[in-house]
């Protein structure tokens, strides 16, 4: 579904990406684990469109992305849960999710709607308070939440479980799992690296703008450098 072959990007004259290649197959999650600064967040802002690319080719669904204006890429199929969130903290909890649905105007949004608090019930809960009031947890869900209503096939999640207590990880976790059900393929991007390999079927791992490292999830929880690396174990 997403091939990424040779990727390169700079951030001015410091490339950051020095020719990175995987695949995502459809209805996979997979997961790219690595340190702060490994370039996990550049690689994901190259695949939604915001970040230029200097080399090498992205393709999704059969079709050459890197062209696309990162505006269209939704309409293709792919959608983002950013880092950091960035929801809109002044507008209610259910305008951020109608934001997310801002492609489509049929009755389907409503009921995507009722499937997303179905999926976090607190969102139905909060949903006419501001989203500027919810806890850290809660507007990572509403983030998730508002990037599922845009009905992708391709879901990127960039370190969902950032500053979140290990509770909150877990229900998150346990709902990126359950995308699998909905025919959503993930790509997630983490630094909690055994969180991530518990739930995904295939992982990478970066490293200084490099792929070190690839396998199942399975055998990279298994292999020694990893779990010394990165698990702790
Ligand atoms: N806007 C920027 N300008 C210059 N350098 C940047 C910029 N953003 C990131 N970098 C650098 O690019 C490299 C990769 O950063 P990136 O944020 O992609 O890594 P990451 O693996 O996602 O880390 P994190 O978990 O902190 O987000 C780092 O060396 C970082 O300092």
């Amino acid at each position: 579904m997403l091939t990424v072959e040779g990727l390169r990007s700079r951030y001015g004259r410091i490339e950051v990406l020095h020719g990175i290649d995987l695949h995502v197959d459809s209805g996979e999650i997979v997961t790219v684990v690595g340190a702060n600064g490994a370039g996990k967040t550049t690689l994901l802002r190259c695949l939604s469109g915001v970040q230029p690319v200097t080399g090498g080719s992205i393709t999704f669904r059969g079709e050459a992305l890197t062209p696309v204006p990162a505006y269209k890429r939704l309409r293709r199929g792919l959608a983002q849960s950013p880092e950091g969130r960035q929801i809109f903290t002044n507008l209610t909890v259910e305008e951020n999710l109608r934001l997310g649905a801002f492609l489509f105007s049929d009755d389907r949004v409503e009921k995507d709607m009722e499937d997303a608090f179905q999926m976090f019930p607190i969102l139905k809960e909060k949903r006419n308070l501001a989203a500027g009031g919810l806890s850290g947890g809660q507007q990572q869900m509403l983030a998730m939440a508002r990037a599922l209503m845009g009905r992708p096939s391709c879901l990127l999640l960039d370190e969902p479980s950032m500053g979140l207590a290990p509770i909150v990880v877990q229900q998150i976790f346990d709902v990126v799992k359950g995308l699998k059900a909905l025919n959503v393929t993930v790509l997630l991007v983490e630094q909690n690296a055994f969180g991530a390999l518990k739930i995904a079927d295939r992982g990478y791992v970066m490293e200084t703008g490099h792929i070190t490292m690839s396998g199942t999830a399975a055998e990279l929880i298994a292999d020694p450098r990893i779990r010394e690396a990165y698990l702790g174990i």
